[in-house]
């Protein structure tokens, strides 16, 4: 049988919201991700996928193109290229990253592995080890690395700490290396499995529950990127009961649940109950001060790189 590879070229920031949508219609074992050589090539990364050539290939590749427009016409991606091919390729696996793209380190602490590779760590420095997944949340969106550098100044050992939209799992996991219960919950059960994988993996099941929840209202607004493909939830109903509250989603979330973050967190003698949002660029900051300073929120922190911000939040 003959197959059919489908080949684009996409960003940094683009590739995690890329993998993301393709999760739809494409399994994991049938990418392969690899990073750009040539250091003037506006692309860092093309993804290339592998359908077979049945009854059901126009058909997927009209579906493949739909999911892809609406970023390549914002220039998040090139056109879709494709290529017949008399078998497929035996290398394929999104674990197949080159060298360079297997190291990251993030803020002061965190260096972000593969789930392969080899890497010496300093006493200091804290390993996240994340298999790659079709779930957000490699450690390459400026977003997550916005959420890390501020959970890496205000996440303290034993605090107990939810991650609203857990993704990859790669938040969970490093507020639990730094020493906190957390509860991991994500309404799509793509990312409630990469969570349970990266938790287990990174040997932090003592400290971390994954669920496929939500908090609150937020159970009921089905998959982030549309479709019908979720429709609700089970609703966590927190009262008071979290030190931090993590939530790398977008800012109409926020918006719309700030009232329920603050019910959800408590303050103690030693400790203000915090909110850390991400997820949004400067230009929807405001919209997300002005809902959390009138749900009794007092901003704290702020972090930034080019136009995305992530701000954090104590209750007042
Ligand atoms: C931008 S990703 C963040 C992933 C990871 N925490 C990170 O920082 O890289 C947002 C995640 O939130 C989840 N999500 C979106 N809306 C949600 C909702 N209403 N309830 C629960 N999870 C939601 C998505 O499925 C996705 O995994």
């Amino acid at each position: 049988m003959s197959w059919i590879e489908l080949s684009i070229d996409t960003t940094n920031e683009a590739v995690d919201w890329v993998c993301t949508l393709l999760a739809k219609a494409i399994a994991v074992e049938d990418m392969h991700i690899s990073e750009y050589q040539e250091e003037s090539s506006q692309w860092t990364f093309t993804i290339q996928m592998y359908l077979p050539e049945d009854a059901r290939i126009h058909q997927r590749i009209d579906e493949i193109e739909k999911i892809l427009t609406p970023l390549n016409r914002t220039g998040m991606t090139s056109g879709l290229q494709t290529f017949i091919l008399d078998h497929k390729p035996v290398h394929i696996a999104l674990e197949s990253h080159t060298a360079s793209s297997l190291i990251r380190k993030i803020g002061d602490r965190f260096v972000v592995l593969s789930a392969t590779s080899d890497y010496q760590a300093h006493p200091q420095e804290i390993v996240l080890r994340l298999q790659n997944s079709l779930a957000f949340g490699s450690g390459l969106h400026p977003a997550t690395i916005l959420s890390l550098r501020l959970l890496e100044r205000h996440v303290k050992p034993n605090l107990d700490t939810l991650d609203l939209g857990s993704g990859s799992g790669i938040l969970s996991v490093a507020m639990a290396k730094l020493g906190a219960k957390v509860l991991a919950i994500d309404n799509d059960p793509i990312a409630v499995s990469a969570t349970q994988d990266a938790v287990e993996r990174n040997q932090v099941t003592q400290q971390v529950t994954v669920k496929e929840a939500s908090l609150g209202s937020a159970s009921q607004l089905g998959h982030w990127m549309g479709g019908d493909s979720i429709e609700s939830v089970p609703a966590i109903a927190a009262q008071k009961q979290f030190d931090l509250i993590v939530a790398n989603i977008f800012a109409r979330v926020h918006i719309s649940l700030a009232p329920e973050f603050y019910k959800a967190l408590r303050s103690t003698s030693t400790h203000s109950g915090i909110l850390i949002t991400a997820g949004y660029t400067s230009d929807r900051s405001e919209n997300v001060s002005s809902a959390m300073l009138e749900a009794g929120f007092l901003e704290c922190d702020r972090a930034q790189i080019d136009e995305w911000i992530a701000i954090a939040y104590r209750l007042g």
